[in-house]
């Protein structure tokens, strides 16, 4: 375990090529609805970190064979075709939200008694609305400490179908679920989201996995859903794209350093709305070129911008962390939701951009960062494998930047600093 992590900075311009890993968010998806279907799917291009270690790991638990190749990035699931085999299993998440949240829901869908549990930051989350939901369609669900956070208990016994009504003002997470194991009902399931939904383009992703595996859904109105019994069909080869939030990083060296990266595997077609960060820093004076296969950014003179960022706020502190190098302010706004991840990262960001002697104004839902001399500093980074990738940006640039307990990196992306040593020719 690697105490810190001192950022080599970079002698003039970033030009490179990379392919992140793959999209955590699909495939936590797609293992959860390949569980769910009949027959044998292979994914490929699969991310593999703990977030995907842990979904795995509780599948197995649960009696779905799911065998991972990790040197092939594939994993090959045997769906149970919407039966759980085990009736009892106690699940470990760390602090993977998507796990936790469809891990709950699936669960719903199985006879018997599970317990979903996480590390200490994961039992400060919150997953009452999803219970909620839940417990409108008849399933006996509890959060154990009366927290409205994990540990959860669910007492599953099949869904019947039936409303519910789930709110997204704090996570999208608990309505991807709920879509997920809807098409397994005896009955179809009908779902009014109500007041505001965040996170907005992960439901596509859920919708767009489920529609790989032939299961859809009919949008009523705008915010009352509608899933039928429906039977999820495995596919032969899945092949998921490389995270886009991930990408982010590399798309900000090339801004931050004045060069061009290339990420391969991407383009604006992609099921991740995390792709939109490309529209952002074009806002700011970058230049973009795409192709089939691939995007490029070019970095240019960078300005500050004012951005809504609820719709692709894991790249928050990305954002931030380029804001530095920016002719004025930029205000990131509309992201009060962020407060719930795996740190409060609105105050996360504003506490280590202070650390660096830069201006920060922070509000409930938003951040506005002042760029100025930035200071040497050890970035502390709350176990938030985000803010570790984000601030380690600022090293290319400035000297004397450590980024402690690098190692929180693996939730998500295990091989950062690997990879971001490489796109910078600074490997040895
Ligand atoms: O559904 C998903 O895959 C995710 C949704 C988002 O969470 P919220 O909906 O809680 O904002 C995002 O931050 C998370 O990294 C992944
Ligand atoms: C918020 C995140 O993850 P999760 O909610 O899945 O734990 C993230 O990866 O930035």
């Amino acid at each position: 375990m690697l105490k810190t992590y001192q950022v080599k900075p970079v002698t003039g311009s970033i030009e490179g090529t990379i392919r992140p890993p793959g999209s955590k968010s699909i495939t936590n998806r797609a293992l959860i609805v390949a569980a769910l279907a009949e027959g044998t799917t292979q994914l490929t291009g699969v991310l593999d970190s703990q977030d995907t270690q842990v979904m795995i790991e509780s599948l197995n638990r649960l009696g779905i064979n799911v065998k991972h190749d990790p040197e092939k990035c594939t994993i090959l699931v045997e769906g149970c075709a919407g039966k759980i085999p085990q009736s009892t299993a106690s699940l470990w998440l760390e602090n993977s939200g998507t796990s936790i949240r469809f891990l709950t829901a699936l669960c719903a869908t199985g006879t018997g008694e599970y317990i979903l549990d996480g590390n200490a930051r994961m039992r400060e989350r919150p997953i009452q609305h999803l219970v909620e939901a839940l417990k409108q369609l008849g399933v006996d669900v509890v959060c154990e400490n009366d927290t409205g956070c994990p540990p959860v208990r669910v007492k599953g016994n099949g869904l019947s179908g039936g409303e519910t009504a789930i709110s997204g003002s704090v996570s999208s997470q608990y309505l991807s679920a709920l879509l997920m194991v809807a098409a397994t009902a005896e009955n179809p399931i009908t779902i009014s989201i109500q007041g505001k939904m965040v996170s907005k383009p992960y439901l596509e992703i859920t919708l767009g996995v489920m529609a790989q595996f032939g299961v859809t859904i009919d949008r009523i109105q705008p915010s009352v859903w509608r899933i039928h019994p429906q039977t999820y069909r495995r596919s032969i080869a899945y092949d998921i794209e490389p995270d886009a939030s991930a990408a982010s990083y590399f798309f900000a060296a090339a801004a931050i350093t004045g060069g061009s990266v290339t990420v391969e595997g991407l383009n604006q077609d992609a099921l991740q709305g995390d792709i939109n960060f490309i529209r952002v820093l074009e806002d700011m004076g970058c230049n973009i070129e795409q192709s089939r296969n691939s995007i490029t950014v070019h970095g240019c003179p960078l300005k500050g911008i004012d951005v809504d960022m609820n719709d692709i706020s894991d790249t928050a502190q990305t954002l931030a962390a380029v804001a530095l190098f920016a002719e004025g302010p930029t205000s990131i706004r509309n992201v009060g939701h962020i407060r719930h991840k795996e740190t409060d990262r609105l105050t996360a960001i504003a506490n280590e951009l202070k650390r660096m002697g830069i201006k920060v104004e922070e509000t409930e839902d938003s951040i506005t960062i002042y760029p100025g001399e930035i200071h040497s500093a050890t970035i502390e980074t709350y176990d938030d494998h985000r803010m570790a990738m984000s601030f380690a940006l600022v090293g290319l640039k400035v000297p004397g930047i450590v980024i402690a307990d690098p190692d929180c990196t693996i939730k998500t992306y295990p091989h950062f600093f690997a990879d971001l040593e490489k796109l910078c020719g600074q490997s040895s």
